[in-house]
């Protein structure tokens, strides 16, 4: 079931235009990523999309409700770029004055959180003399004390290290599992982007592409087989007929479907190649392909 939607929203400022009628429509329980590089209006959506900021013009429904809706705060939980918690306070007092702005707080749910994101043992410490690792996940656990619908994270994961990424994927899985929690996220990190179920590729204030990360793949970003052989000509008779091939540096760059096309193929040619590479089409080729750029 469409639990949001935005239709032909836009947002000017003076004369620049930071987003250009751009259409989203987000279903309960997905993990929908805005994947663009830096000024590409990605923070201006997001922060229109939370009613945060005021679309130039469009509308956006989220359940049937508008932003300037009291309502449409309680479904959501935000985490912006850059933390808005009380530094003199404690993780505690964080949380609590959070959940204190609801009604019907679950505290059974309000203390799994706590757990969930590790925060047991920093309950007393002062928000201000957290690591940027715990704060995220401070920020992150108060986005969810009243349980909203639809989570939204804007980079959030930027100069985190891997394990509290960890800690934070594994929860909001666990969340998307158990209670069809639906987030939208901004991001550079491309494994994010590949976790989505769905893509909008923003670039210049506009969706320049929208899809399945699975589709993105196959238009933009296919793999590809690198083989060196002293006996080129033998393994070209080998490659199948639907393969694109380029020769490049004396090395064969061979687009193949899958791997195990790519591991068939390279059990067959075996015995005339020297040395070979794999590479998994990935998000950098897609927004390559699209932009002609590389992402920043
Ligand atoms: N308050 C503002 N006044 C004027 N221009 C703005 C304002 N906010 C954003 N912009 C401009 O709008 C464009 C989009 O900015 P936005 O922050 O949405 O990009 P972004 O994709 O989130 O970038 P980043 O990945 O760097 O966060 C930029 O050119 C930016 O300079």
């Amino acid at each position: 079931m469409t639990l949001l939607t935005a239709k032909s929203i836009s947002k000017t400022y003076r004369e620049k235009v930071a987003v250009n009628h751009i259409d989203l429509t987000v279903k309960e329980g997905q993990l929908i990523a805005f994947l663009g590089p830096n000024g590409a209006g990605k923070s201006t959506t997001i922060n229109m999309l939370t009613g945060l900021i005021q679309t130039t013009s469009g509308e956006i429904r989220l359940a049937g409700l508008d932003p300037k809706q009291k309502e449409y705060h309680h479904k959501i939980g935000v985490v912006f770029q850059n933390s808005v918690l009380d530094g003199q306070l404690t993780v505690q007092q964080n949380i609590q004055n959070r959940a204190r702005m609801y009604k019907n707080i679950d505290l059974d749910f309000e203390n799994q959180l706590i757990d969930d994101f590790g925060l047991t043992t920093i309950l007393d410490q002062r928000y201000d003399t957290l690591s940027g690792g715990q704060r995220r996940r401070v920020d992150i656990a108060r986005a969810l004390v009243h349980q909203p619908d639809l989570l939204f994270l804007d980079e959030p994961s930027t100069g985190l290290d891997i394990q509290t990424r960890k800690v934070i994927w594994g929860t909001l899985e666990k969340l998307r599992e158990t209670r069809g929690l639906t987030i939208i996220l901004t991001t550079h990190y491309l494994e994010e982007a590949e976790e989505a179920d769905f893509v909008y590729v923003i670039d210049h204030g506009e969706v320049i592409a929208h899809d399945t990360v699975k589709q993105l793949k196959e238009d933009y970003a296919q793999n590809l087989l690198t083989i060196e052989s002293e006996n080129k000509d033998a393994v070209l008779a080998e490659i199948d007929s639907s393969w694109s091939v380029v020769q490049e540096k004396g090395s064969l760059l061979i687009k193949v479907p899958n791997e195990h096309d790519a591991i068939d193929f390279l059990q067959r040619v075996e015995p005339l190649i020297t040395h070979f590479e794999f590479r998994h089409g990935n998000m950098d080729d897609i927004f390559m392909a699209l932009t002609g750029k590389e992402i920043r």
